[in-house]
């Protein structure tokens, strides 16, 4: 069973290091961010995500996790190692890959053996390669030469439900030129699942295409129905029976049809610009793609637009925003709708009271610039407490029942914009309030 180490322990590199793990393997995982190490040595768990901490505790406890900022011993003492880093974007769109390679770079300088060094973070096509000559390179200088071998492996889980993901995936991909290395990712992964999870044998071209081509069709899918709501509301439909009835017919499939304030996140937004840009230096251009990020940005500014046509004049507006993070069960507002909406509001004079069972610390950071107009609140009600309108951005469960006899009773105003479609306008209306949902 070949030892592991995973190289940049954030979202990604931390689930696979202590899910691995916990499928049995012996896995290092290493950051530069000694606070963040030191952290995890303790059993505390530097992001939001549930269900992980006791994995963590379990594995550290049992000794096959280990966190260390010391990527020498991790490399040494490993034969697989995964990199894990950001690749974020550049101000062209273009991923930035630096901290991919400075990380090949490291690796190379610890090498001792036979590696084979798998790339996780999503990069752009021809990263595997860049990886492969930088390695080489590197060795070149330090007058050695270990064989190698260099995998592209994207990774597919999602903020919230990392764990289900990583356990239970679609497909692995396993991009390769060497089936010696093929043969090392299906051990790792085989310990695993048993073989029982379709695996997809690709050069390394494809396997980093597999996983841009699958963010932008995901990210088309919501931009799609995200439009036909718009339609909707202007028609009498109901996007959500819509929606319902086209997931019904196999070939579309009931996943991310579901309408709201447009996709965030730290992937679909940098991916799609990626894929742009790497479509862009081949000569070529997507222009669904291009479309998608416009009519994107579009949806995130309408929801502002929903708000100020259904409330009127918002100078001096006290409104309630229940939610900041791009979806519910993470603390990560990277790319949040919420990041385009409530400084609009402020700058239409609003005050805002918000709510997010998660979002506050990243929230706090993210909106410095509007915090005299920010009251942050420790739940709903104090949220909605003297407010003119509730807004709900996220669909976090704890928004799907609040107690509205609770909230008449704090004189909240009664006017919701449901950006999340967690109502049903009739039942609202009969409450007497002026509801607004996303495309119904
Ligand atoms: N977040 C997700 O849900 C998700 C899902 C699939 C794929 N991805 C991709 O995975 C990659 C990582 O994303 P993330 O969200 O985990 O990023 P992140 O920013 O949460 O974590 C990256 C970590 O790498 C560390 N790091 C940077 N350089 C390092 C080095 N040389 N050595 C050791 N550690 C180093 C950073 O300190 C940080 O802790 C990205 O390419 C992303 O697009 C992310
Ligand atoms: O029907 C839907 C589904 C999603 N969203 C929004 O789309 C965004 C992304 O959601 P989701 O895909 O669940 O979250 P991520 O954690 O960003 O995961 C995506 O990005 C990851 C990083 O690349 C990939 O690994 C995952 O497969 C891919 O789903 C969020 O703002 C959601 O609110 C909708 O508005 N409607």
């Amino acid at each position: 069973m070949p030892i592991l180490a995973v190289v940049g322990t954030g979202y990604v590199g931390l689930v696979t290091g202590v899910l691995l793990a916990d499928f049995g393997h012996t896995v290092t995982c290493v950051d530069v961010d000694a606070e963040k190490i030191n952290k995890l040595c303790n059993g505390q768990i530097p992001i939001y995500e549930p269900g992980l901490e006791p994995i963590v505790m379990r594995n550290l406890t049992c000794g096959r996790l280990h966190f260390t900022t010391d990527i020498r011993v991790a490399v040494e003492e490993s034969e697989v190692i995964f990199i894990t880093v950001g690749t974020p974007p550049k101000e062209d769109g273009r991923a930035d890959i630096q901290y991919v390679l400075h990380a090949a770079r490291e690796i190379a300088k610890w090498m001792n053996g036979y590696k084979v060094i798998v790339n996780k973070s999503t990069s752009p096509v021809g990263t595997a390669r860049a990886i492969k000559q930088t390695i080489h390179q590197v060795l070149h200088e330090r007058g050695v030469n270990f064989p190698f071998d260099v995998v592209s492996n994207p990774e597919f889980l999602r903020e919230g439900t990392a764990i289900q993901d990583f356990m239970h995936p679609y497909r692995i991909v396993i991009g390769a030129e060497n089936p010696h290395a093929i043969e090392r990712m299906k051990a790792v992964y085989g310990f695993c699942y048993k073989n029982e999870v379709p695996t997809i044998e690709a050069n390394l071209e494809t396997a980093e295409m597999i996983k841009y081509a699958s963010n932008a069709y995901l990210a088309m899918k919501v931009t799609y129905i995200n439009e036909i709501a718009n339609v909707c509301e202007k028609m009498r439909a109901d996007i959500q029976l819509v929606a319902e009835a086209m997931g019904l017919d196999q070939r579309i499939g009931p996943s991310f049809l579901k309408a709201g304030p447009g996709y965030g996140g730290s992937c679909f937004p940098k991916d799609a610009s990626a894929l742009i840009r790497m479509a862009e230096d081949c000569g070529e251009s997507l222009q669904l793609v291009e479309a998608m990020i416009k009519s994107n940005q579009l949806q995130k500014l309408r929801m502002v637009d929903k708000i100020r046509d259904g409330l009127g004049d918002l100078a001096g507006k006290n409104i309630a925003i229940l939610g900041i993070t791009f979806k519910p069960n993470t603390d990560d507002i990277r790319e949040s709708p919420a990041l385009v909406i409530l400084p609009r509001l402020v700058e239409l004079g609003a005050k805002l009271r918000v709510y997010d069972p998660c979002g506050r610390i990243n929230g706090e950071r993210a909106f410095r610039d509007i915090l005299d107009s920010i009251a942050w609140c420790g739940d709903i009600y104090e949220a909605v407490s003297d407010s003119d309108a509730t807004v709900i951005l996220t669909d976090w469960d704890e928004f799907r029942s609040i107690d509205f006899d609770r909230y008449e009773s704090l004189h909240a105003g009664k006017v919701l914009f449901d950006l999340r479609n967690l109502y049903e306008r009739q039942p609202m209306t009969e409450k007497g309030f002026l509801y607004f949902g996303v495309g119904k």
